[in-house]
């Protein structure tokens, strides 16, 4: 194990979210390595000589052909990490490749945070013996102002399934499905319109995105069942049940 992390190398280094962490770990006054599609095996081997953490920040797409360039370069005490928007599938190729140790983390916010959010990470050891690494891991992104949290790579899959997979699956399908009415855009209310302001980015700038994050969710199938039977409820006519149910987001003090 790594006693501390002094030299970071990101792949995606250039991309939104890995810029967004080179600053900060610079900020922190370490060093930081970059590499992208472009890097030759020299400036690989290069980069993650002395490296402490390799921290993986490429699309969940590109993972497998990410860690077939780089495990072959990769040596204890090295931790492996990366911040893709799932993990289990993800978790599981940088296990079956190295045997040094694995993080998964998962910083829920994007390139640009809002006003009043409160950014987090979720962070998970790849094995058991992992936990001093993901520690390690969670202090740098504690360092840099993000409040972070243990979870697992099933249990943050099967949240995420929820708040990233049927938030844009059932965005798509109540947009696609409201489209389909004549002249529908004469009847936009306040509170559809709030609706369609909030999926707005999701939908112009963040589909691709959302569609692989959906998509390689692998509890997306099982949330979207139990969708199904709550929309059947509301068929039914049960609605003040289903709202009740709903209203929990609001009932206890804490913010969400
Ligand atoms: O900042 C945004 O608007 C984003 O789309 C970022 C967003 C999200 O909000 O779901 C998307 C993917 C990342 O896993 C985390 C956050």
């Amino acid at each position: 194990m790594t006693q501390g992390i002094d030299h970071i190398t990101i792949v995606g280094a250039s991309g939104q979210m890995g810029s967004r962490f080179s600053a900060d770990f610079a900020g922190l006054g370490l060093t930081v390595s970059g590499l992208g599609s472009r890097s030759s095996d020299e400036d690989v081997r290069a980069a993650l000589s002395g490296c402490d953490l390799l921290l993986l920040s490429v699309p969940v797409t590109a993972m497998d052909a990410v860690l077939d360039r780089v495990s072959p370069h990769l040596e204890a005490p090295t931790i492996l990490c990366d911040v893709g928007s799932v993990k289990v599938m993800p978790v599981k190729a940088m296990l079956k490749r190295y045997e040094g140790p694995v993080v998964g983390t998962h910083p829920l916010f994007g390139a640009v945070i809002p006003e009043g959010f409160e950014p987090k990470v979720a962070v998970m050891p790849g094995r058991e013996r992992d936990a001093d690494a993901a520690a390690l891991v969670a202090d740098l992104f504690t360092r840099c102002g993000y409040t972070c949290f243990d979870s697992t790579p099933s249990d943050h899959d099967r949240a995420m399934a929820y708040i990233q997979g049927l938030n844009y699956t059932s965005t798509v399908a109540f947009l696609a499905a409201a489209r389909d009415v004549d002249g529908i855009k004469e009847f936009v209310t306040p509170s559809f319109k709030r609706r369609l302001d909030a999926a707005a980015k999701m939908l112009t700038q963040d589909t691709e995105l959302f569609e692989i994050i959906s998509e390689s969710n692998p509890f997306l199938q099982e949330v979207s069942r139990k969708f199904m039977s709550y929309l059947s409820l509301a068929a039914g006519g049960d609605l003040d049940l289903l709202a009740d149910r709903a209203q929990w987001w609001w009932r206890n003090d804490e913010s969400y």
